[in-house]
């Protein structure tokens, strides 16, 4: 149980920086890894809560990642990933929209209303929300890179915000599966990454806040003490290209990439294992995850 005296002192030098982004919209990606232990879900939905209560306009996007991988090894299927996106076929969708939408996205739902809050959970399908195309996966062979089809994996077409504002406006919080529906038709499982990405960029949010079950970058991930602060965006391409940012973190940092490029000011990847690391890394100077910028500012030489 957090301690509330520590509570109260995180509530406390969060407040000034509040009242600066109150009436803001700032979108909080849940990823599946912080949803594992009942404690942190707790804390993060009370953190979300809190934000709404001080005039934040908060939009949560979660993922499931861990959920449909047990859900798939329960039914006997392996799941494999390719750049951090796992291969759906027909009936990994199936299995991913029920995880996904029917038990994470009801259950966070529940959570935030059971805590006072006013909560709807949205999937793509939803009023046209996210509309997909099939994505290709890059994969470099032989020094060439080469596009291949992993099924039933979706990139954003269009993020259509309508539903969203209007829940936004009525003082609920909108909390969203990254399922997506195509022109075809068809249903397309979206890394959550992505879509709180787009979700940024298309409601113009001021922030993006992706919690995680790391403390935010490692130059070498296997030397803990090479943790980044801040980081440009040109910086962490960088590292995607010489393989020091991989796997799950690589949707991450796209989805930066796209919120900045949209003119949202800051993205932020947070490690959701620690209570209230979103008040603490948003609202304070006490930031405890990696800032990702759009340009970093040098101090000295
Ligand atoms: N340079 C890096 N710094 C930190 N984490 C990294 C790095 N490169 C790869 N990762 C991996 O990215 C993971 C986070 O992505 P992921 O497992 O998809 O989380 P989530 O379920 O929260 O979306 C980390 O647990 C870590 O294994
Ligand atoms: C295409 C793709 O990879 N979709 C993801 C969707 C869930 C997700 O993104 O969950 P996390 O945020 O917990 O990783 C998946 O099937 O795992």
């Amino acid at each position: 149980m957090t301690n509330s005296v520590e509570k109260a002192a995180v509530l406390i030098q969060a407040l000034p920086y509040l009242q600066r982004f109150s009436g803001n919209t700032v979108v909080i990606k849940y990823g599946g890894n912080a949803m594992l232990n009942d404690e942190l879900k707790k804390s993060v939905i009370q953190d979300i809560i809190f934000l709404k209560y001080a005039g934040i306009r908060p939009v949560v996007v979660h993922g499931g990642g861990p959920e449909i991988t047990g859900m798939l090894k329960k039914l006997g299927k392996q799941s494999s990933f390719v750049s951090g996106l796992r291969v759906t076929d027909e009936e990994t969708v199936e299995i991913a929209e029920m995880v996904l939408v029917g038990k994470i996205n009801s259950e966070i739902v529940k959570f935030l209303n059971f805590l006072g809050a006013k909560a709807i959970g949205l999937s793509g399908k939803d009023a046209d929300l996210i509309i997909a195309s099939k994505h290709l996966a890059k994969v470099r062979e032989n020094g060439e890179i080469k596009e291949v089809d992993i099924g039933f994996v979706g990139d954003v077409l269009k993020i259509n915000t309508g539903i969203v504002e209007k829940l936004l406006d009525e003082g609920y919080i909108p909390v969203i599966a990254p399922i997506g529906v195509g022109k075809d038709g068809a249903t397309y499982n979206i890394n959550a990454d992505y879509v709180a990405g787009e979700v940024a960029a298309a409601l113009g949010a001021e922030k993006l806040a992706l919690i995680t079950d790391v403390e935010g970058i490692y130059r070498d991930y296997n030397d803990k003490s090479t943790f980044v602060s801040t980081l440009s965006l040109a910086e962490a391409q960088e590292m995607i290209k010489e393989g020091t940012i991989d796997g799950g973190m690589i949707p991450k940092i796209e989805a930066c990439v796209k919120a900045l490029a949209a003119g949202v000011a800051k993205t932020h990847i947070i490690d959701g294992r620690k209570p209230h690391s979103l008040l603490l890394e948003i609202f304070t100077t006490e930031g405890i995850g990696t800032e990702v910028v759009k340009y970093r500012r040098y101090i000295g030489g």
